[in-house]
This record gives C-alpha cells, sequence and structure tokens, in this order.
C-alpha cells in the first residue's frame, strides 16, 4: 500500500496565527500557578477561536474531485526540493493555495457577477483558477499569469483531469508584462483576482485601472490583504510583504475611482470596483 505524505500547512492567516498563539498561551497557563477563573476564561477565548475556521470549512459546500486531488498533490509535492534542485524560480510553498473555503468564496463570486472572462494574476497550482473555472459558463474562459514554468506544467497537468480545465490558459511571464501586453491587445475580463508579488500589487492596481482591463462593472478581487495581520500591527514587526500590503491597502483607499471592502477571509480579501 503506498501511503501519501500530506504536510500539515502551518497557520498563515491572522486568525490561524492567533488559533496558535491562544493555544500555547493556554498550555502556559496550564503548567503555570493560574487561577481556575483565568484559566476557564482561557478555555473559552480558545475555544471560540479555534472552532470558527473548522465549522466554516464543514458547512461550506465541498470541494469538486479536481480541487481536491490539485489541494492533495501540492501538499505532497517537495517544494524546498523542487527550489534547491533550480526547478522553481523561487521558493514555492503550500500555504500558497488559498484552499477550499476562499476558492468557493471565489466561484460564488464569478456566479455572482456572472463573468465570462476572469484574469488571474499570480496561479501557482492552479487551486482558484480551477474554482473560478468551474463557475464560468462553457464559453467562459479564464487567463492565468504565473511566472514559474514548473509550477505552471504541474497546474496544466492538474487542469486535464477536470472538464473545466480546458477554459483556462496559462500565461508563463511576470505578471506586468502579460498584463501590459493584454491591455494592449485590448482584452477585458469582467473578474480579476490579483494574487502574485505583493510587491508589485501597486503596479498590477495601476495598470488595470489605467487601461481597459477590467470591463465596465468588472470586480477586481485581492488576496492577502490583511498580511498576517501585519497590516494593523506595528511597523517594526512588518515584512517586506507585510509592507508592501500596508502601502497597497492605502493606495487603494487614497484613488477616488474605486470603492472597496476589506474582507476578513483568510488572509483577507479586498474586493474592489470601479465607480
Ligand atoms: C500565492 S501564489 C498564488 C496562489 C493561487 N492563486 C491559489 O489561490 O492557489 C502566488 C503565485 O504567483 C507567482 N508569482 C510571483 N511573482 C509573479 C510575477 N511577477 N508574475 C507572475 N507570477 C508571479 C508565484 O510563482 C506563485 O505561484
Amino acid at each position: 500500500m503506498t501511503i501519501t505524505q500530506i504536510n500539515q500547512p502551518r497557520a498563515v492567516t491572522p486568525h490561524g496565527i492567533l488559533v496558535e498563539l491562544l493555544q500555547s498561551t493556554l498550555q502556559l497557563a496550564q503548567s503555570s500557578n493560574t487561577s481556575a477563573e483565568v484559566l476557564t476564561s482561557l478555555q473559552q477565548i480558545y475555544n471560540l477561536a479555534a472552532g470558527l475556521e473548522p465549522y466554516i470549512g464543514e458547512y461550506t459546500t465541498n470541494e469538486s474531485q479536481g480541487l481536491k486531488a490539485l489541494a492533495q498533490k501540492t501538499s505532497t509535492e517537495d517544494w524546498s526540493k523542487r527550489f534547491s534542485d533550480g526547478e522553481t524560480v523561487r521558493q514555492l510553498e503550500q500555504e500558497m493555495l488559498s484552499g477550499h473555503v476562499e476558492g468557493q468564496t471565489l466561484k460564488m463570486f464569478v456566479y455572482l457577477t456572472k463573468a465570462k472572462r476572469v484574469l488571474e494574476v499570480g496561479m501557482f497550482t492552479g487551486y482558484s483558477a480551477l474554482a473560478m473555472a468551474e463557475a464560468l459558463p462553457d464559453d467562459g474562459k479564464l487567463v492565468a499569469c504565473e511566472v514559474d514554468a514548473y509550477v505552471a506544467s504541474f497546474a496544466q497537468a492538474c487542469f486535464q483531469n477536470s472538464p473545466h480545465g480546458n477554459k483556462i490558459s496559462v500565461e508563463v511571464a511576470p505578471a506586468l508584462e502579460t498584463l501590459r501586453k493584454l491591455a494592449q491587445n485590448g482584452e477585458s475580463f469582467d473578474l480579476i483576482f490579483i494574487d502574485a508579488d505583493k510587491k508589485e500589487y501597486i503596479e498590477y492596481f495601476h495598470t488595470i485601472l489605467d487601461s481597459s482591463l477590467l470591463a465596465p462593472g468588472g470586480l477586481i478581487c485581492v488576496d492577502n490583504t490583511l498580511m498576517q495581520g501585519q497590516v494593523y500591527l506595528p511597523n517594526e514587526q512588518r515584512s517586506v510583504n507585510g509592507k508592501a500590503i500596508t502601502e497597497f491597502n492605502q493606495v487603494v483607499a487614497n484613488d477616488s475611482r474605486v470603492e472597496q471592502v476589506i474582507l476578513p477571509l483568510r488572509d483577507g480579501v479586498t474586493l474592489i470596483r470601479r465607480i
């Protein structure tokens, strides 16, 4: 019998990190001289926080077989080895995959907006691309930008096992190059999902808004806009990506062409529409 090794992803969302911190605080309190009252209170706080994500997952429509297989294949890949062997251009990790609840949310947005053309900026192994493609009509199209050729073929192999995979075309190049090419060709999209290099988010946003890439009435969804909580934590606690996202959120908030809302979904998803 073959045993498939599934590595547990580490916490990469504000909520996931909060649950881990609460767990270690509770353990610390249990092993020290803490009053029963404080212990009971900490246990209640932990239960409330730790139950949220599993509950949402359980009561959200199950992912398709194609998505499940793709997520499993992603979690069993040795991404560190792929990088040290020079097969990927940068260190990728399974935590990059958006997953069940975010995938189902994006799928819902595609249905709600009746999108026929979707653009994804940053595809990785293709989870969000395939989730959105599943909601597209038969003549719908999703263009996915991905800079890494290894991960692009990994995703394309997974798409072949899905009846919706043929709606996806992959552009292997730096996303800004692809965005400029698509804009020059006069292409436009009903929904654009941004999830590539955090340091380039502002440029993606400006390239999209300064061109016709976003169709009239179109929706932009942007991932990781809470960046593990770093955007509201003190500046000293921000990584390079944390600083980039803090600046991005400010740029969007100051742009009078759009209105937006940050949803506390996974690592934060901002919805933006042109006014
Ligand atoms: C967070 S992952 C995308 C996850 C995917 N959207 C999902 O939900 O499963 C980011 C991806 O963007 C790609 N990427 C990073 N910089 C890029 C760039 N400048 N142009 C295109 N892709 C880029 C990375 O190689 C990586 O695969």
